[in-house]
């Protein structure tokens, strides 16, 4: 599947005319997370379909999400911008950039420096390197390219023998551990474990994907993991606040 995806994106890349600069304040998207506003970070994702699961949000309105998230304390927003795969839109997070003020990631599949300039003029403040996509070299690279402009980049990773490649490369401030395997679409909420031995001291550190439960909240908490980073949960209830109250056990409204 990252196979097939990163062939759609060359060919998009190479047709790729820059849009105008939105001139959008930049947020610290790696602060934010520093500070989160509960014990674990949360990134929530702005998510309407993907290749594992077909459309998840029927009526999807990206606006009333994102004000929905920002009510329920969502640190950071995940905006997916892939159309092909996930029936994303650069211009969803661009209005959704304009809309509240949390910082955002934008979640595609860079793996080219004009996809970061592209990124920053469309009003992200992160962008997300999938390690399994590229040399470590390159990797580098392409994190420093967005450091240079302004962007944080949360830098995932899959398997440990990938981090300990881009480890000796470069020490990245935010690292996801991805819970799914890219071939067979299963989560593993366990997946963080093997890792924790190996993540830097300094490195923020996000458990992303399969995330469903209060149980689940604590299990990779207990693994190390400062944020978590949630799509589907999220986005297959009625009302996104009220999701993320749920899913940290509030229950507040009920
Ligand atoms: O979500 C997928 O099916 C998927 C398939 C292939 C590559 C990436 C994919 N997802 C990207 C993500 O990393 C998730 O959207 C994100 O971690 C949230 O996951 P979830 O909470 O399980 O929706």
């Amino acid at each position: 599947m990252l196979k097939r995806i990163l062939e759609t994106k060359r060919q998009e890349i190479q047709t790729m005319i820059l849009p105008e600069d939105k001139g959008l304040e930049q947020r610290s998207f790696y602060e934010a997370l520093k500070t989160p506003n509960r014990s674990l970070g949360l990134i929530a994702e702005v998510k309407k379909a993907s290749p594992s699961k077909g459309v998840i949000k029927e009526n999807f309105n990206p606006k009333n999400i994102s004000i929905a998230y920002e009510k329920g304390l969502a640190d950071c927003l995940s905006v997916l911008t892939d159309e092909t795969y996930f029936q994303g839109k650069k211009e969803y997070l661009t209005l959704i950039k304009e809309t509240i003020n949390l910082p955002i990631l934008r979640k595609d599949f860079i793996i080219d420096s004009i996809q970061i300039e592209e990124s920053k003029r469309i009003g992200a403040d992160a962008i997300l390197l999938i390690a399994e996509a590229m040399e470590p070299s390159l990797l580098r690279e392409l994190y420093e390219h967005a450091t240079e402009l302004g962007l944080d980049a949360l830098v995932e990773v899959h398997s440990v023998p990938i981090l300990e490649k881009v480890l000796r490369e470069f020490t990245p401030k935010l690292l996801g551990v991805n819970n799914r395997n890219l071939s067979t679409f299963e989560t593993n909420i366990h997946q963080l474990k093997d890792f924790r031995k190996i993540v830097p001291e300094n490195t923020l550190l996000v458990s992303e994907s399969g995330i469903y439960t209060v149980e689940d909240l604590q299990i990779v908490r207990e693994y190390g993991a400062h944020a978590i980073l949630v799509g589907e949960s999220l986005m297959r209830k009625e009302n996104q606040q009220l999701a993320i109250e749920e899913l940290f056990g509030e229950n507040i409204h009920v």
